[in-house]
């Protein structure tokens, strides 16, 4: 509980730098895949993009709908303001490089960097009509178990794409998870991620959104070798299920505000939070899964797609 115990003041964000994002303004780019090279060649540009609304603001960024002009496309632009936070544009730098590498149908695609006058940095990312899963639950949608299985296994298959490729999201939770009217479920917001070098690759770095970080993450030393990441990513999403279905965060009263020291304890110390009485014997099992305090117990994307929960739902339906 070193964590627990040094820090006084407990932000929700505590990005840290990494040495290698420290050196160029974009990051080189690796060898795309057929279909990241196919996007990127559609060259779009600043110019060609005509806002249309605002989406969203994010940390130290504004989201904005855009058209492009000439094919009338529609397009969510990030833009990073020149006058932030060096962290905050690491962030940005961060998660473009990460979405440069990334090809998956649940993962959103990038289809431009931009450069903006007054020293703003911008991308252009899919659109998604339906915006996150936090503001459909304030909307008041109810997530049946039904519509969680389908979700989840989008999310999980996104996951899996990223486990495999050694990328740990790290901050997965309601307002980073994308949803088009189509029900397509797209992870986003990769400003914390990391990509691991090698599998046993330390990923001990204090930095995503307190409240949805496994136990592990918070006292990553007694976890020693055993401590892999990956399966934080899990824990995250086993909460994320949790607050869709109970309708607000689990390891508080609805309304409740945090108290983050006290959060941090219930995370680290007390029983992982479960699913109320009435709900299938398949999604408790599920969701147990996820939320094993033990990271090594906590089961792997490619299990979790194969678990009842999600093999007895017909995910064409709905
Ligand atoms: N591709 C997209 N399509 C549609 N809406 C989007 C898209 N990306 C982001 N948004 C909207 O913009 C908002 C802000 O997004 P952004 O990723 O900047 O921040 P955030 O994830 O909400 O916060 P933070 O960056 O602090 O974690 C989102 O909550 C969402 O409503």
């Amino acid at each position: 509980m070193a964590v627990v115990r040094d820090r006084r003041q407990l932000n929700l964000r505590l990005p840290l730098p990494e040495p290698s994002e420290r050196c160029s303004r974009f990051p080189p780019p690796l060898p795309p895949s057929a279909a990241v090279a196919a996007a990127a060649s559609a060259t779009i540009s600043s110019a060609d993009l005509e806002k249309l609304q605002v989406l969203g603001h994010g940390n130290g960024g504004t989201v904005y709908k855009v058209r492009h002009k000439q094919t009338s496309a529609i397009y969510a632009l990030k833009v990073v303001h020149g006058d932030s936070d060096p962290a905050v544009r690491r962030q940005i730098l961060r998660e473009v490089s990460i979405l440069r590498r990334t090809d998956s149908p649940h993962v959103i695609k990038c289809h431009g960097v931009f450069d903006l006058p007054g020293g703003d940095i911008a991308f252009c990312m899919q659109y998604m009509d339906m915006g996150t899963l936090e503001s459909l639950l304030k909307n008041g949608v109810v997530f049946t178990e039904t519509l969680l299985a389908k979700i989840c296994h989008q999310v999980l298959s996104g996951l899996e794409y990223l486990h495999s490729h050694k990328i740990i999201h790290r901050d997965l939770k309601p307002s980073n998870i994308l949803v088009n009217q189509k029900m397509e479920i797209k992870i986003s917001d990769f400003g914390v991620s990391k990509i691991m070098q090698r599998t046993l690759d330390p990923c001990n770095s204090y930095v995503g959104t307190c409240a949805y970080m496994s136990p592990e993450r918070f006292d990553p030393d007694s976890h020693g070798s055993n401590y892999d990441g990956y399966a934080g990513d899990i824990w995250s999403l086993g909460l994320t299920l949790l607050e869709l279905y109970v309708g607000h965060f689990p390891y508080l009263a609805p309304g409740q505000r945090p108290d983050w020291a006290t959060l941090m304890c219930a995370i680290c110390f007390g029983e992982p939070p479960s699913l109320p009485e009435g709900t299938s014997e398949n999604f408790r099992s599920f969701v147990e899964c996820c939320l094993q305090k033990d990271s090594s117990k906590r089961w792997s994307a490619t299990q979790l797609l194969a678990h009842p929960f999600l093999t007895s739902v017909d995910l064409q339906s709905l």
